[in-house]
């Protein structure tokens, strides 16, 4: 194999505060609510919804309870402690190792025969075991009734019914863990023998499991509706079939796109006059108090002018796209796109897993890349890494809609204006998705060469989202995040570009020189150097690539101030753009370098120096190929 073996990650470091804190480990299969319930204990935000796979590292948080301090940690939700993929083994490893005092396994209770062997497991290897059966709710509204103390009785060790999401059963869940934590309270010490003494039989151990935990299932569940989950079954149908599932998904897609454009165009309208006078009234100010000319200039033109843009054009779209899309996690759809999109990447020699890295980086292309780890063959786990960014992330997706808007479909206040951009801009990010299918080809015939391996994703049930809680999650938690970020990049990189675009050497401006230094290949691209070096200085976030390209057309020209998207168009038409410009800049912006982030983050994950460099290359070879092959196209084709 071709490719470098990956290292492990560096070693978990419980934070005790006090050496009489209890340590709790937090297992259960995948998507049960364990980060739910971690969440609810610690008042922390790790990220949950309804797929799974979410949680692929160790986190911890505390919560005190009777005056006793607990570190929780939630891990990677397992099927079984029979590792498989990293995730599998950092959960098993944790509750194997001594930092860990106590085990709550939480449990699906729609589902409970499936995630009782996990809990028999656990309690081979752990004495100290409380059983959270958490998603009550659900299992009532599916007519499902659960006798707890029975399963109690038989399982010798302490059960909690719990619905994390709706707070019940918490407080409860803590008063077992006390108990069993102080003593107060032992499992079954028969059970635990009988369970250990399996390990005699290997061969027999894994069925044997799977009886008793059918055994058990049998004796305390209870179906009251034998079609509890026909609705469920009829929805998935339409939604993965073939005729359906494909056009469903297209359909989606483009409705998210059109309510991001269409909602966030008056916003953005309104903070960027907003913006426009707060900044006319700071000139006014700073020249009463008597500011220096350049400060005043550097405060306001540099900094000021590329934080307010990076707002307004990006704040609008972000607060409604990230919402939407989490609305749709939470619902469980994010795993029928994976299903329907399996085929295809299987035939890529690729992971069908790929399609949910590949979703979260619609959000953010360093999420995705530590969202690569739900899978299993390091082959194919560093495809879905070099090739995350071909989806354009948050920071990339104004600067799309923006050129759309501008160049190809007229004006964004009308509606068809809005739902032909929102059309123009499916197309564009089903090209970065052909082109992923088409690069993870590529990479498996040749560097990446394997058999694709299979897996089996399980379609969770579909769950009716917090609505209230997504809204306020997504706001606070990633819009705003993402947008701070972008700011404290764009802080600086404003002052850097206000010097280079001020700063004279040998008569020309520091950028005008740099422009000129990329420009003959920029030309060769259709793009220009303005535009090349906007990119390039782009690198630590996209969201800055816009304030760049504005600042360095302004400060060549004699337009001092723009509001609207019609006088940025006209900034740009005086600076040569065409329509074909404006093509191959969506083309560059979806074929380019990750940013500073993204690429650290790989870096981090692979430990690899050459992939690193790899998923630096990859996208933008591809970039710089196709820009200069439209522009060879539309020559030979007289088009321009
Ligand atoms: N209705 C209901 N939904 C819940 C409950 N607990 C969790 N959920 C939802 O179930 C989904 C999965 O929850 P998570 O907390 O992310 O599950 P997890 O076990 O951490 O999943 P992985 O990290 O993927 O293993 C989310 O959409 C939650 O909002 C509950 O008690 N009732
Ligand atoms: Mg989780």
């Amino acid at each position: 194999m071709v490719y470098e073996e990956e290292q492990t990650a560096d070693r978990f470091v419980v934070d005790k505060q006090a050496p009489t804190d209890q340590v709790i480990a937090l297992a259960g299969n995948p998507n049960v609510g364990k980060s739910s319930v971690f969440n609810e204990l610690t008042g922390m935000r790790q990220h949950t919804g309804n797929w799974p796979g979410k949680t692929v590292d160790l986190a911890q948080g505390t919560t005190t309870y009777k005056n006793q301090r607990y570190v929780l940690v939630d891990l990677p939700g397992t099927y079984s402690l029979i590792a498989h993929s990293a995730e599998e083994e950092v959960a098993r490893d944790f509750i194997h190792s001594p930092d860990s005092d106590l085990t709550v396994v939480v449990c699906d209770a729609t589902s409970l025969e499936r995630n009782l062997n996990l809990v028999l497991q656990i309690m081979q290897i752990t004495e100290k075991v409380v059983v959270c059966v958490n998603l009550m709710d659900e299992a009532r509204s599916k007519k499902i009734a659960i006798d707890l103390p029975k399963l109690q009785e038989l399982l010798g060790v302490p059960v909690v019914g719990t619905s994390a999401v709706k707070k019940e059963g918490i407080e409860e869940l803590m008063e077992a863990v006390r108990q069993v934590a102080f003593g107060e309270v032992a499992s079954n010490p028969y059970m635990l023998e009988a369970l250990r003494s399996l390990h005699e039989d290997p061969e027999k151990e894994v069925f044997a499991l799977l009886d008793q935990a059918s055994s058990i299932a049998k004796q305390v569940v209870t179906y009251r509706k034998a079609d509890y989950d026909q609705r469920d079954r009829q929805l998935d149908k339409l939604l993965t079939q073939k005729s359906t599932g494909i056009p469903i998904m297209l359909l989606l897609l483009l409705s998210v796109f059109w309510f991001t454009i269409e909602g966030a165009n008056v916003p953005s309208d309104l903070l960027a006059d907003m913006f426009n006078r707060f900044g006319d009234w700071l000139l006014v100010v700073t020249t009463q108090l008597g500011m220096t000319k350049w400060l005043q200039d550097m405060l306001i033109n540099g900094l000021y002018k590329v934080l307010s843009t990076v707002i307004s054009v990006m704040l609008p779209p972000m607060a409604i796209f990230f919402p939407i899309f989490t609305l749709l996690e939470d619902f469980g759809y994010l795993p029928r796109v994976a299903f329907n999109l399996d085929k295809h990447f299987q035939k890529a020699g690729a992971c069908g897993k790929q399609a949910l890295t590949m979703c979260m980086g619609f959000g953010c292309n360093a999420a995705g890349v530590v969202g690569t780890r739900i899978i299993d063959s390091p082959r194919e786990r560093l495809i879905a890494t070099v090739t995350n960014n071909f989806v354009p992330c948050n920071g990339r997706f104004p600067i799309l809609i923006a050129v759309i808007t501008m160049f190809f479909t007229g004006s964004q206040a009308s509606l068809t204006g809005s739902l032909l951009s929102a059309i123009f801009l499916t197309f564009v990010i089903l090209l970065g998705v052909f082109t992923t299918f088409y690069v993870s080809r590529l990479l498996s015939n040749t560097l990446l060469k394997g058999m694709p391996s299979s897996f089996t994703l399980e379609l969770p049930p579909f769950r009716k989202p917090q609505i209230g809680q997504v809204i306020v999650r997504s706001i606070f938690d990633r819009t705003l995040f993402v947008l701070w970020r972008a700011m404290i990049v764009a802080a600086p990189a404003g002052l850097l570009i206000w010097v280079m675009a001020n700063v004279h050497v040998s008569g020309q401006t520091i950028l005008q020189w740099v422009t000129y230094f990329v420009d003959p290949l920029a030309q060769l691209m259709g793009l220009d150097g303005t535009i090349l070096m906007a990119f390039i200085l782009g690198l630590p976030a996209n969201e800055i690539v816009i304030p760049i390209m504005i600042m360095g057309y302004l400060s060549s020209s004699t337009i001092t101030d723009f509001s609207s998207l019609a006088e940025f168009k006209q900034l740009l038409l005086t600076n040569g753009w065409t329509w074909l410009t404006a093509m191959n800049m969506l083309l560059f912006t979806i074929y380019h370098w990750p940013c500073s982030t993204t690429l650290l983050t790989i870096y981090k994950e692979t430990k690899s120096v050459k992939w690193t460099w790899m998923s630096f290359i990859v996208p933008t070879l591809t970039g710089v190929g196709v820009t200069i092959l439209t522009i060879f196209l539309a020559r030979m084709f007289h088009l321009v």
